[in-house]
């Protein structure tokens, strides 16, 4: 599996399987959501409408966004761009062809210059927002065609909309020249109200003083966000204007002739360039203060939260221009115009980017989200809900932040109570998430320290991880994120795989190497063309199938093979075990890779070069952590407080109880339910397997395996292809984990594992035994080169843990990727099951155990907000 952190990817072909675009349908709307829901319950479905005065076709923007019926055929906005621009004329720019327009004296359309306001829940009475001349004709009763609606408390009088669709009058130039622009950028069409939305309507913004909101003068420029973090209006004691009270109803939405649309949004900065119309984005195609998209910034490296047409999708990066499915879930009312939801998600989601190293807040985000008109103060209030909802998903302020003394989002009067067993990197997640919303949280480990399979030895002068250390793919990636957050090293791994045969006590020849490489990846291609093409396969073991293909492969003689290809096939078979974790008799024909047809991580893999101690011990601290506290039982009923019993016989109370225990332990049953956990848990449990690779690390007094070194002075890894097909699980891989740079202390250390067959060994011998027969090993490898005494070694053992009993796990034969959602699935509203083991999209890892923490927290958070 490209996937798993351990297998080196030597194979160009299982990099090319990683992130397939198109395998999950991210446009899937559900049913439900799809309906159009009520903003305000006593508004009838039906009648909801986000820009109900927007009938005339003309004005409404033209399929901004797909409804939920059309979005199979939905074109991603790269190609509808190219499709408006190849109206033009060659050479010519929306600009251009409104100047024309304008030199030849053509005005605006007819119903740009009807002056209309119909709607009944407008006062009869109207005020002119905009007295931009003399004859203004201010406040009085509408009789006749006299004001023109642009939202309920924003009006603009037939004499002051003259002054711009009037050829010759002050407005009409500046429309004109707004127009071009805007066509350029805008996938609607430009229209007078847009314009006076856009360009003329007063900001709003709110006093830091006395917290009403008050207009700007209408020659303000647009306001900074360090303007309206310090806007004092220095009249704090004259009344706020009614309209701030009807803006701020989650209705007033439905009255807005032009939706609002942001300016110098902090999207812009990841979002400037040409792939999206800014409109389709909630971002206003007039902006002031565009930042160069390429701009350095700390974050970019290892943060990339938009997809962007014409790249490959990567996990946790968003599309600008849709709503993901929970976000349809939660907020139902804007699948239909998702367009005010779009500009406030991607605001918060970038200026989250752009500083991942404190925690963002409400207000941050308020200040940077500027628009004219009552807009704003409507989508202040919608704000702080899209707020809430990413925070409480962790899709924003994730990792390792000091949290706020106090919550920003709240869930409720009095925090429940949640248990968390087990301190691994999935609950050590759930219990800080929780934390930043003031729930109390205990942490239940059975060990003596926490990080179960993350766990350093530094005995040999480098960090040495016991189980994790491989980051797979560190873009968007959580771990390397914290390891920003906390300053811990890793650097990316480099490419290439020297090969040495144990045979021949030689490097493989490059020729039978390919021969090899090409071989492997016509039989999984073949293999993947069979699960993709018939009916219904009935599953068998992934060892059978890889097999049957080789050799079928072979009896077509359309390679000569040799036994130096043989031996190296069987060093791909036993870098596949290595990582499922277990030889591939047992795995899955079917579902052994089935995260691969999800978008993973992309980017480089990396070392943490100094291990991951540091990340678990800050993830941890502040959190209350029980340690030595097995868990034996824990009694559950619906709708009542949960008990946990330790051994020992303590007891502790719940709301809520995590558990975040290896897959190895729960297969055990060393945690008794009471009731018994329902079949269909079980079942999903006994599914799945629990692998077990062993690592073995040994210092040496030289690096004599510098040969293998590149020009540039890399090595990272080279693999051994063992005499014997029977032991391609002893020792498939070595690691360089030699310190690097510092002469004066240097350590020449080597990494390797067992798995497989040759599992066992650490358990059949003794740790110095272990290390002879990885010193013989490589004996063998290198030949002439006399290999030195070692100087230190370590071995684990994780399989005979009591707690761990394991290293990740895989798909058995006949389960399939159903059977992590099965093992996360909550049961009865009290028991949450977190870690790796239940994450389907990205198991095995560090990584997706982290994220079942935040999910389940999420989970939690959610279910909480719903009953207040
Ligand atoms: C040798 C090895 C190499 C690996 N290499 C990599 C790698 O390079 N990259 C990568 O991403 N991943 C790697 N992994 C996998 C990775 O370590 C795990 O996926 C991840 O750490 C699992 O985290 P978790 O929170 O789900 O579980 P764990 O880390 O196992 O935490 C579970 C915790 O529960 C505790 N516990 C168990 N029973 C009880 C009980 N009854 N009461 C209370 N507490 C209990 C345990 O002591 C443990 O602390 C490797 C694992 C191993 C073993």
């Amino acid at each position: 599996m490209s996937m798993n952190q351990n297998a080196p990817v030597k194979r160009g072909r299982m990099e090319e399987i990683g992130s397939d675009p198109a395998a999950a349908d991210p446009l899937a709307v559900p049913e439900s959501a799809a309906k159009r829901s009520k903003l305000d319950p006593e508004v009838e479905a039906d009648e909801v409408e986000l820009f109900p005065e927007l009938d005339d076709e003309e004005e409404r923007t033209p399929s901004r966004s797909p409804s939920p019926r059309v979005r199979s055929q939905r074109q991603c906005a790269e190609v509808a761009k190219k499709k408006i621009k190849t109206e033009l004329r060659p050479g010519e720019t929306r600009k251009e062809e409104a100047e024309k327009k304008v030199q030849s004296g053509e005005s605006p359309q007819k119903e740009d210059r009807e002056c209309s306001c119909e709607r009944s829940d407008c006062p009869v009475s109207k005020t002119c927002t905009l007295h931009i001349t003399e004859t203004c004709m201010g406040a009085r009763p509408d009789v006749g065609r006299l004001y023109t609606h642009l939202s309920k408390g924003e009006h603009v009088c037939k004499n002051c909309y003259e002054q711009i669709w009037t050829n010759g009058r002050p407005k009409f130039d500046h429309f004109m020249d707004w127009k071009g622009g805007w066509m350029n950028e805008s996938r609607c069409a430009p229209s007078l109200k847009a314009f006076i939305q856009d360009q003329l309507l007063p900001f709003w913004v709110q006093c830091t003083a006395c917290s009403k909101f008050r207009t700007l003068p209408m020659d303000a420029s647009t306001p900074t966000s360090e303007f309206i973090e310090s806007f004092n209006c220095g009249k704090c004691e004259e009344p706020e204007s009614p309209s701030v009270a009807e803006a701020s109803e989650r209705s007033w939405i439905t009255s807005v002739a032009s939706a609002p649309l942001l300016h110098n949004s902090p999207a812009l900065h990841y979002l400037a360039g040409d792939s999206y119309y800014y409109d389709e984005l909630g971002m206003s195609p007039m902006n002031s203060e565009v930042e160069e998209k390429k701009e350095e910034s700390s974050s970019r490296v290892f943060l990339a939260p938009f997809n962007l047409p014409h790249e490959t999708s990567i996990a946790f990066s968003v599309r600008p221009d849709c709503m993901e499915h929970d976000e349809t879930e939660a907020f139902p009312e804007f699948v239909v115009e998702p367009v005010p939801y779009l500009a406030l998600r991607n605001l918060v989601f970038a200026l989250w980017t752009k500083n991942p190293f404190k925690y963002l807040t409400p207000r941050e985000c308020s200040s940077h989200l500027i628009c004219r008109g009552l807009g704003r103060i409507w989508m202040l209030n919608e704000l702080k809900r899209v707020f809430d909802f990413l925070n409480y998903k962790g899709i924003i302020n994730y990792g390792i932040l000091e949290l706020p003394e106090k919550p920003v989002t709240q869930i409720g009067k009095s925090p429940p109570e949640v248990i968390i067993i087990g301190g691994g990197i999935s609950g050590l997640a759930a219990a800080r998430q929780l934390r930043g919303f003031g729930v109390e949280v205990k942490v239940l480990e059975a060990k003596a320290r926490v990080g179960g399979r993350m766990q350093d030895d530094w005995s040999l002068g480098v960090a040495v991880g016991c189980g994790a250390q491989l980051v797979t793919g560190i873009l968007n990636n959580p771990i390397a994120l914290m390891c920003e957050q906390v300053g811990v090293g890793y650097r990316s791994l480099t490419e290439g795989c020297p090969l040495l045969d144990a045979t021949t006590g030689k490097r493989v020849d490059a020729k039978v190497d390919r021969v090899v490489d090409e071989q492997f990846n016509a039989i999984l291609d073949a293999h993947g063309h069979w699960r993709s093409s018939v009916k219904e396969p009935e599953d068998g073991s992934l060892y059978e199938h890889l097999t049957t293909v080789h050799e079928k492969l072979l009896n077509l003689g359309a390679v000569k093979w040799t036994e130096a290809e043989e031996r190296v096939f069987q060093w791909n078979i036993g870098n596949t075990e290595f990582s499922c974790g277990v030889k591939l008799d047992q795995v899955s024909a079917l579902y052994w890779d089935q995260n691969e047809s999800l978008v993973q991580f992309a980017g480089a893999h990396a070392l943490l070069t100094e291990g991951s101690s540091e990340i678990i011990k800050k993830l941890g601290e502040g959190t209350d952590i029980r340690l030595n506290s097995p868990v034996e039982r824990i009694e559950w009923e619906s709708n009542k407080k949960c008990s946990v019993v330790c051994k020992g016989g303590k007891r502790f109370s719940a709301d809520r109880v995590i558990i975040a225990v290896p897959l190895a332990v729960l297969q055990k049953g060393s945690i008794q339910f009471a009731p018994a956990l329902p079949k269909s848990k079980s079942t999903a449990i006994r599914g799945l397997g629990a692998g077990l690779i062993e690592k073995i690390a040994v210092r040496f007094p030289r690096r004599f395996w510098a040969s293998l070194v590149k020009e540039d002075g890399s090595l990272d890894y080279f693999g051994h292809v063992p005499a014997d097909g029977k032991k391609r699980g002893l020792f498939n891989m070595f690691y360089d984990f030699s310190s690097r740079g510092n002469s004066k202390n240097e350590h020449f250390v080597l990494m390797s594992y067992v798995c497989g067959d040759s599992v066992e060994i650490v358990n059949e011998l003794s740790d110095v035994e272990v290390v002879k027969m990885f010193c013989d090993t490589l004996q063998d490898m290198f030949g002439e080169e006399k290999i030195p005494e070692p100087t230190g070694h370590v071995v684990t053992h994780w399989g005979r843990d009591p707690y761990i009993g394991m290293s990740y796990s895989y798909v058995r034969v006949g389960a399939t990727g159903d059977n992590y959602d099965g093992i996360a699935d909550t049961v009865g509203g009290r028991l949450h099951f977190a870690g790796e083991c239940t994450n389907r999209f990205f198991p095995q890892t560090m990584t997706g155990a982290y994220l079942t923490g935040v999910r389940e927290a999420g989970k939690l958070l959610e279910n909480w907000r719903k009953k207040e």
